[in-house]
């Protein structure tokens, strides 16, 4: 078939490279005009394992191109995708603007029947929006429809190659008909697409994404009544995870999630709650609770330096929201960042990935290491925030002849609490641990 995907970032770049290698002529139309010159030059703009050979091949054979023209970008085809951002608004909504923009560019230049398909994660009402934006100008017949992403990234191409499920909301036939043969070489491992109508498909996205960060964040709340009633979240997690009917994924308790989609989409289903006067208290306490718990280490670290940061060098190990990804939207690592530099310490970092986009941000207000090790010259403390593999099993003897202090907090349950004690490290993590003596604000963790 011939796609377009409008909108070429994370979702854009990961439909239009696995829909090409499912056999089908695909364009990517971008309005960056920088990020479509790199990509006409096989570059890929964004890290993503297993990209590249995909993207490559596709461009090779001729199956994947890339356009800044809209015009030149649909004329022929039969899917439009709109894979644009839907970042949060002052309010919490999500800003439908790049998406209206592109619908009211589209109407006019339409040739012929075409299914025009929401991949960006959109409200409840959104794909009647989308539709009348189209209608005001267009010639033709054409169908909209609703078709949330749910891969994640640093698995995006296995998640999108190999979906769970994938839902679908129209109410036309003829729009069935066509997005049950664009997916029916993804689903023959079993899963199925669902079809249902687009209202249901737009909260389904919501519904989806606001449940893995409560479960994300009840975990978090156990490991903070760990660290008070003397218990080890690890062992919960074990315990409950067992049992199918919870499940075993996304139970690890940490330094609160982050992303370009939980923080903002959790927000977003508020906000529409609220739009419909329904007070959604889980949500409001899910948002508060990971807002506590991305600060969970700072008084820790606070109160092992007596409140005492200034001249400190605190080494971080991990930017990134989460590993095999460059993305720090929303990262818990920044924001502790900009706490410890406000608190006069100074920061070394390494990542491996994800260097790059925090220097625009924070420049050389930190100082970026080539490796994991040059991060701890000196360093008076670690700072883990990014589960990256390479984290796991380090050189704890290099280690310890680099840094100042053996001290350790680790927002990833890295390590073995018992192994850190023989090793002599002091060694905070989230949970696992009774509190000795409990201040409300200041907690002080044993080692
Ligand atoms: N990133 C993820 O893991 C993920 C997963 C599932 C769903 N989603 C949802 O998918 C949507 C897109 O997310 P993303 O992370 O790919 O966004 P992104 O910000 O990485 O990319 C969006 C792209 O759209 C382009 N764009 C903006 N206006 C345009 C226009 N008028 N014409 C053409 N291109 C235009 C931008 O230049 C950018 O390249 C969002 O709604 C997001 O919530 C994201
Ligand atoms: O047990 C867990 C699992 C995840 N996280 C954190 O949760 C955040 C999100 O992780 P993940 O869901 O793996 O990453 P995303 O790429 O943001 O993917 C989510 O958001 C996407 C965008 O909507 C959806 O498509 C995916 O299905 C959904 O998992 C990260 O900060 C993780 O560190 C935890 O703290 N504990």
């Amino acid at each position: 078939m011939k796609i377009a995907v409008v909108g070429t970032g994370y979702v854009g770049l990961v439909t239009g490279t696995c829909f090409a290698e499912t056999g089908n002529q695909v364009i990517c139309v971008d309005i960056d005009e920088n990020k479509i010159g790199r990509l006409n030059k096989g570059e890929i703009p964004i890290y993503e394992p297993g990209l590249d050979v995909l993207f490559d091949r596709n461009v090779a054979e001729g199956r994947l191109k890339f356009t800044t023209n809209l015009a030149e970008g649909i004329k022929e085809a039969q899917i439009i995708f709109l894979a644009l951002p839907t970042p949060p608004g002052e309010d919490g909504s999500a800003d439908l603007k790049y998406i209206l923009k592109v619908a009211d560019d589209l109407g006019p230049l339409l040739e012929r029947y075409a299914v025009i398909v929401d991949k960006s994660t959109v409200p409840v009402g959104t794909a009647e929006k989308v539709r009348a934006a189209i209608a005001k100008s267009a010639k033709v017949e054409f169908d909209v429809v609703s078709n949330p992403e749910f891969l994640r990234e640093g698995v995006a191409v296995e998640d999108f190659m190999k979906p769970d499920r994938v839902v679908v909301g129209t109410n036309s036939s003829k729009a069935q008909k066509t997005m049950e043969k664009l997916y029916a070489p993804l689903v023959r491992q079993g899963n199925p697409v669902i079809f249902m109508d687009e209202r249901s498909a737009e909260m389904t996205k919501y519904a989806a994404n606001s449940f893995l960060a409560m479960k994300i964040t009840f975990m978090n709340e156990i490991a903070n009544l760990c660290e008070r009633v003397g218990a080890n979240v690890d062992d919960i997690r074990r315990g409950i995870g067992t049992d199918s009917r919870i499940g075993k994924r996304f139970l690890f308790a940490g330094i609160g999630y982050g992303g370009s989609c939980f923080p903002k989409d959790v927000q977003a289903l508020a906000k529409t709650s609220r739009d419909y006067d329904y007070d959604f208290r889980i949500l409001n306490s899910v948002m508060a609770v990971n807002e506590d718990q991305k600060k969970r280490l700072m008084p820790l670290v606070q109160d092992y330096f007596e409140g005492e940061l200034k001249d400190k060098t605190i080494a971080v190990w991990g930017l990134a929201f989460k590993p095999y990804t460059d993305d720090i939207r929303e990262a818990p690592a920044l924001e502790n960042i900009k706490a410890l530099l406000s608190a006069g310490a100074k920061v070394t970092v390494y990542d491996p990935e994800a260097m790059d986009n925090v220097k625009r941000i924070l420049g050389d207000q930190v100082t970026f290491c080539h490796t994991p090790y040059a991060a701890l010259d000196d360093a008076d403390a670690l700072m883990i925030f990014t589960e990256w593999p390479q984290f796991r099993t380090p050189d704890f003897e290099k280690m310890d002849k680099l840094m100042k202090n053996k001290v350790v907090f680790d927002g990833r349950n890295l390590y073995e609490l018992d192994v850190m004690r023989e090793m002599g490290y002091t060694y905070y993590s989230i949970g696992r641990e009774a509190v000795l003596s409990l201040d409300s604000e200041q907690l002080v963790v044993s080692n």
